[in-house]
């Protein structure tokens, strides 16, 4: 019996090779495959499986000269860099590792929203520079802020937890957020338009879909409290530098000069 063959077009541990091979896998690890297009579309069909990350782009272009793939696993979270209906008419089964990183996108989204909240990147640059402006970066305090959180699934649900741990009040956003489950948590459900008037930090923790891109628009800036301190560590929508296209993003950016964009 001939063995199954993965192509592994991004950077995957060492470990994960392994893993396949033991199971007797055929593995072709090529880590950078991901970035050339080209390159991908033209071997695409010698795989019966795909593993990708984030860099490489499952388009409905690639996996029509997909002839043999049966699926396609995302070592991650979002698989907004898959064609997904393209994938089903083939009958290409598509599979991510959803809890593999949330404990730690958790964490980053509260060390963000405290490095905001201390100024801590400012305060860095100063001292860096040979400064001492220690009235120039006060801060504020998160105890007894409200903190809303959009998209209060696997992530979003242990940043809420974490912020309750903190003493901060959480408002939460999320259609799929029944009340017993957000009873739970000990978050109160509200309506975007709720959150976005009422929270003095805004974490976002939705995937990257039609109904969420540009979720935080123009529109939903003016909104917001004067001050408020948003935090991304979900995705960004951003144009392509060459072509125009539009591609997402994985991005954690913090952005505290709000006021200016309004
Ligand atoms: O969706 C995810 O799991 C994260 O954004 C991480 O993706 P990456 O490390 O593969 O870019």
């Amino acid at each position: 019996m001939t063995k199954p063959k993965v192509l592994i077009s991004d950077a995957l541990s060492p470990a994960a090779v392994q893993i396949f091979r033991d199971r007797g896998v055929e593995v072709d690890f090529q880590p950078n495959l991901g970035k050339d297009k080209d390159k991908l579309a033209e071997i695409i069909g010698n795989y019966d499986g795909l593993a990708i990350r984030s860099a490489t782009k499952a388009t409905a272009k690639i996996l029509e000269k997909a002839a043999r793939l049966k699926v396609i696993g995302r070592a991650g979270i979002g698989v907004d860099n898959v064609e997904i209906p393209a994938a089903t008419a083939k009958g290409i089964i598509v599979m991510n590792t959803p809890f593999g990183n949330s404990i730690t996108t958790a964490e980053h989204a509260i060390t963000l929203m405290l490095a905001l909240a201390r100024e801590i990147p400012q305060a860095d640059a100063s001292t860096q520079a040979g400064k001492w402006e220690k009235n120039r970066f006060m801060g504020v305090e998160i105890t007894g802020k409200v903190l809303g959180v959009v998209g209060c699934g696997n992530i979003g649900s242990i940043v809420a937890d974490r912020a309750l741990g903190l003493r901060m009040k959480v408002i939460a956003f999320d259609p799929f957020l029944s009340p017993e489950r957000a009873k739970d948590i000990g978050v109160e459900k509200v309506d975007l338009d709720d959150l976005l008037r009422r929270a003095d930090f805004i974490t976002l923790h939705t995937p990257l879909t039609e109904k969420t891109k540009n979720i935080i628009d123009a529109a939903a800036i003016a909104k917001m409290k004067k001050g408020v301190r948003l935090i991304n560590c979900a995705r960004r929508r951003s144009r392509r530098r060459a072509g125009g296209g539009r591609c997402a993003q994985r991005q954690a950016h913090c952005r505290r000069r709000l006021r200016r964009l309004r």
